[in-house]
């Protein structure tokens, strides 16, 4: 019998039919990463929020007993990760279940979704900011945007002009909350797009990618699914964090190539095959 044990993450993120968002995009670039991906869905739409109509279903009433029955089964997890959560109750029902299913072995990977370019989402409250940040400190990595780093360490957002310096401080900040390490994406550096990856007690790193294309929707769902897969096959955070960099501007150039409209996302299928090949000389 081979040694070699496949790895599993609960993703808890919603279920959007269509434009290319959250568990659309987690599964396969999870599966791609030969990971298994365990859906606890948030709530279900016909498709995401960018489209100018759209069904909506909560599900926060139903994912106690849902992630009950994960327990009766006594599954477990080499990830946790959460993803966009609508409510405090969600948050809440998150952190209950990092308590019920985090064992020693099990990485949580929070992305505290609640804003971007210096603004809060329209559905998140300053009392939800509060609660994320308690979710933060359950974290073993956590993937704020700018905006959110700004919105968890309380400082005013700037679109420019970070210095490393002050990077370095604000990701340490975070980390003081309790996080291992932190990825702060989406740093704006001239034409290029800088992450600041702190890892544990390592020297802090800043690796950056030429910026590509226009903004579309889901990318950031990309990212940390890859930073996600990579981190609980036990990859370097930098290493996760590059791949998930250069992984999402190959897909934002290739949907330009096609012409993809920029609501329905980036067309990642058309790559799956750079993520096998990544995971095979890993
Ligand atoms: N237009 C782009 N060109 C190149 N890389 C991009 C682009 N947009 C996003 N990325 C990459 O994806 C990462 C996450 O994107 P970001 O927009 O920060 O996520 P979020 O959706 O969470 O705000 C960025 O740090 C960058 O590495
Ligand atoms: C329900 C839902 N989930 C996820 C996303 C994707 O968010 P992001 O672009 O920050 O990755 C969207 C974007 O509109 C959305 O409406």
């Amino acid at each position: 019998m081979s040694e070699y044990r496949q790895k599993k993450i609960a993703m808890i993120n919603d279920l959007s039919g269509y434009g290319r968002c959250s568990l659309t995009v987690a599964i396969p670039i999870i599966s791609a990463m030969k990971v298994q991906c365990c859906p606890v869905p948030t709530s279900i739409l016909s498709n995401h929020t960018g489209f100018p109509v759209y069904f909506f279903d909560d599900y926060t009433e139903k994912m106690p007993s849902y992630i009950e029955k994960w327990k009766e089964l006594d599954l477990s997890f080499d990830g946790i990760v959460s993803g966009f959560l609508g409510s405090e109750a969600q948050i809440a029902i998150v952190m209950d279940m990092i308590r019920k299913f985090g064992g020693e072995e099990t990485r949580v990977i929070i992305d505290p979704i609640m804003g971007d370019h210096g603004q809060t989402y329209a559905t998140f409250t300053p009392s939800m900011c509060r609660r994320m940040k308690d979710l933060v400190s359950m974290g073993d990595i956590v993937t704020p945007n700018l905006t959110e780093a700004c919105i968890l360490t309380g400082r005013p957002f700037r679109k420019k002009g970070w210095t490393r310096e002050e990077l370095k401080t604000m990701a340490a900040d975070i980390q003081a909350m309790g996080p291992e390490s932190v990825v702060i994406t989406g740093v704006n550096q001239g034409g290029y797009l800088v992450n600041v990856v702190a890892e544990g007690r390592r020297e802090v790193t800043f690796p950056k990618t030429i910026r590509v294309g226009q903004e579309r929707p889901g990318t950031g769902d990309v990212f940390s699914s890859v930073v996600a897969a990579a981190a609980v096959r036990g990859w370097d955070l930098e290493e996760g964090v590059r791949l998930a960099a250069s992984f999402v501007k190959k897909c934002i150039r290739r949907s330009e190539e096609l012409d993809i409209p920029a609501a329905n996302g980036v067309c990642f299928e058309e790559l799956l095959d750079v993520l096998v090949r990544a995971v095979h000389q890993g």
